[in-house]
């Protein structure tokens, strides 16, 4: 299969497209992958490292409010889809699929004016304004949450779930731990605040350390990259003990996921089918920044099925942390419990589904 994958911005749209091209060559050893990203974006940085081959292209999103900047972004959109169809008709794909991120509005739109067959894949329960557009466009839309169904024309929708969730599911432990100093056989709590962190879970997170120091239990806190050099400089005078290690970003995370007791973290969806498909017992903090209060209900359908705690932004504070992360890290048994209600709501074979769909749209 020749795939062409679009999907940007943030974590939350390029490892799920990441997870379909390793299913993809785990199935198919002759296929060939090419990535449409922006130079700007996370991509720019994951995608080449994976040695997959990777273009850009160069685009803005819209401002809510009226804007001469509006003007550029369609001017700039226009140009990328001109753009994109050079890439199309020199990499002639089977197929193209767009997984989120304006990036792949222009490729995904590009690829349908060319009667190329495209499949969008939605990450989240309420629906994003470049898979919305994309939408009238596309040959199938695969999604994650049964609550997206309704956002777009019904016949187009498959449920796959997130193909994350399958990458993850299949990594055994292996110590991944001891690289960043720590044991990996004491029970360890991950904080991070999705891909690009979180200015209030960070700031919580450090004024919490001086008690995090004296627990039984590991923390393993990452902040983000742009994130790092200020929450250092912040705990400047803060010894950190043995059992705190604090990180910009991890490279791996699959590797490390196996190895975590609890995660306080961001309700991205993405970071909910990891949490899902291993039975991570999760305490969720959602965004309230994004589009239509989306983590909150990404979450709720967690908090509802047993399978995470919510706490709102706005409570959030060393002290709220601590109550939340020592509830669990020192129960046991409510760990068990949360983690046999997540893993209920597992994709685990997310992957094979979303390349079926690729399948039957090439036919
Ligand atoms: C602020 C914002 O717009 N957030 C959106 C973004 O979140 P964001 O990009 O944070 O995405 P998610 O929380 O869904 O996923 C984060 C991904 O990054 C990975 N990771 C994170 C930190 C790290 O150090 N290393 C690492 O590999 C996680 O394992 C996960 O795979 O896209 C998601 C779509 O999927 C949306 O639901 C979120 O609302």
């Amino acid at each position: 299969m020749r795939l062409m994958i679009s999907g940007g911005g943030t974590g939350g749209h390029i490892y799920p497209a990441l997870a379909l091209i390793d299913a993809l060559k785990a199935h198919d050893k002759h296929a060939e992958v090419l990535y449409v990203g922006t130079h700007r974006g996370l991509e720019s940085r994951i995608v080449p490292e994976r040695g997959i081959d990777f273009k850009t292209i160069k685009i803005q999103g819209f401002k809510r409010s009226l804007s001469l900047q509006n003007f550029k972004t369609v001017y700039l959109f226009l140009k990328s889809v001109v753009t994109a169809r050079k890439y199309i008709k020199a990499f002639k794909p089977d197929v193209v699929v767009g997984t989120g991120g304006y990036v792949s509005g222009a490729v995904v739109f590009a690829a349908s004016q060319m009667h190329i067959p495209t499949v969008i894949h939605e990450q989240n329960s309420v629906v994003g304004v470049t898979n919305k557009f994309l939408s009238h466009f596309v040959d199938k839309i695969a999604i994650s949450f049964e609550s997206a169904r309704s956002q777009f024309p019904e016949k187009k929708v498959v449920m796959t779930g997130n193909p994350r969730a399958q990458q993850v599911a299949n990594i055994q432990k292996t110590g991944a731990l001891k690289a960043f100093g720590l044991k990996d056989d004491v029970p360890t709590v991950l904080i991070f605040g999705g891909s690009r962190g979180a200015a209030r879970i960070n700031a919580a997170t450090a004024s919490a350390v001086p008690e995090l120091n004296k627990r039984a239990y590991q923390t393993l806190f990452v902040t983000g990259q742009v994130h790092y050099d200020k929450i250092m400089d912040s705990l400047k005078t803060t010894a950190l003990a043995p059992n705190v290690k604090i990180e910009p970003y991890i490279k791996n995370m699959p590797a490390i996921l196996p190895e975590i007791a609890v995660i306080l973290g961001r309700a991205g969806a993405t970071s909910i089918a990891e949490i899902t498909a291993l039975g991570i017992p999760s305490i969720l903090v959602p965004s309230p920044y994004v589009t239509n209060d989306h983590q909150t209900k990404n979450a709720q359908s967690l908090v509802n099925a047993g399978a995470a705690e919510l706490v709102k932004e706005a409570d959030l504070t060393a002290t709220s942390l601590l109550k939340a992360v020592d509830g669990l890290m020192l129960s046991a048994s409510r760990r068990d419990d949360m983690a046999k209600n997540a893993k209920k709501l597992g994709m685990p074979d997310a992957a094979d589904q979303l390349l079926n769909v690729l399948e039957t749209v090439i036919k």
